[in-house]
């Protein structure tokens, strides 16, 4: 269990966390927000790889500012870094091992017996001899949740992992995650409401460093009720609207002219508490 408590962070001047409380529990969460919100920099402050100014963190009993938990809340947490630093000319399993090495698992026998097994968690292990730059980014994006996988961590921190995947990937991403959660605490941030729609037993959404909404992803859709409006033509007054794929007019706000109600999505429940919140 992850609990977060009053957590603020500062770049220069800039207030990224502010006054951030939140607790995490078995299960997929997604962590959803618009650029800027702060997401990057608090999964950095969970994974131990950024310290933060002020507050209170506890994972596992564990305090990540204290220097000996910090080590031990290593051990049983997994980080999927936003921009993974791939090696090119490593092979698959090389990589891995190379993780495994720093993640101090120092027996080589149980090491590679480690990396095989990761791998074939996330069905790499035909490409264990592969050099990482002939992987497709659906297979590269999988070796970096193998790496996060060493050790069967009880903790695993995903910071965008669908992005940059094609539809099919990201549906296999998707499910691969959802099977990691079922016996883990797993907290991924995305931009994707889809994603979480799909994958996410709870959505938490934060803007300026805040957290503006904690709940399932039906209540998300729900703070849109009776704010979505469907019209043949586009509302002269709102700023929220777009085309759909059938032709007609999606309206989140009040109604325009001749529209009629239609059945809010997490993505309206999003951009409603998002545009409120900016
Ligand atoms: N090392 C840094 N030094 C200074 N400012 C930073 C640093 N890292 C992030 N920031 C700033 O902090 C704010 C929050 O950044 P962060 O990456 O945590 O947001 P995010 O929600 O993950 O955004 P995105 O969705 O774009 O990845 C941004 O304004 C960013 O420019």
């Amino acid at each position: 269990m992850l609990h977060i408590h009053d957590l603020t962070k500062k770049y220069g001047g800039k207030q990224v966390l502010d006054g951030l409380s939140l607790s995490v529990g078995p299960g997929v969460t997604g962590l959803l927000g618009p650029n800027g919100a702060g997401k990057t920099t608090l999964l950095r402050c969970l994974a131990t790889t950024l310290s933060y100014d002020g507050g209170r963190v506890d994972a596992f009993g564990l305090d990540p500012a204290h220097a000996v938990q910090r080590t031990a809340l290593r051990r049983r947490l997994g980080y999927l870094p936003q921009d993974p630093g791939h090696y090119p000319h490593f092979t698959a399993f090389d990589l891995v091992d190379y993780v495994a090495i720093l993640k101090e698992l120092t027996d080589r026998k149980h090491r590679h017996s480690e990396v095989r097994r990761v791998l074939a968690e996330v069905d790499l292990t035909d490409q264990a001899r592969t050099k990482v730059r002939k992987l497709s980014g659906g297979m590269r994006q999988r070796l970096a949740l193998a790496q996060a996988l060493l050790g069967e961590p009880e903790l695993l921190i995903l910071d965008e992992p669908t992005v940059g995947l094609d539809p099919e990937q990201r549906m296999l991403f998707r499910a691969l995650v959802s099977r990691l959660g079922e016996s883990r605490t797993v907290l991924l941030s995305t931009h994707q409401t889809e994603d979480v729609a799909a994958l996410c037993e709870r959505v938490v959404t934060m803007v300026r460093g805040r957290v503006v909404f904690d709940g399932t992803p039906g209540g998300l859709a729900a703070t849109a009720a009776g704010q979505v409006w469907l019209s043949d033509r586009a509302p002269s007054e709102s700023r929220l609207f777009w085309r759909t794929a059938n032709g007609r007019y999606r309206t989140l706000g009040d109604r325009p002219p001749g529209a009629e109600p239609a059945e809010p999505g997490v993505e309206d429940g999003y951009l409603l508490l998002v545009g409120e919140a900016a």
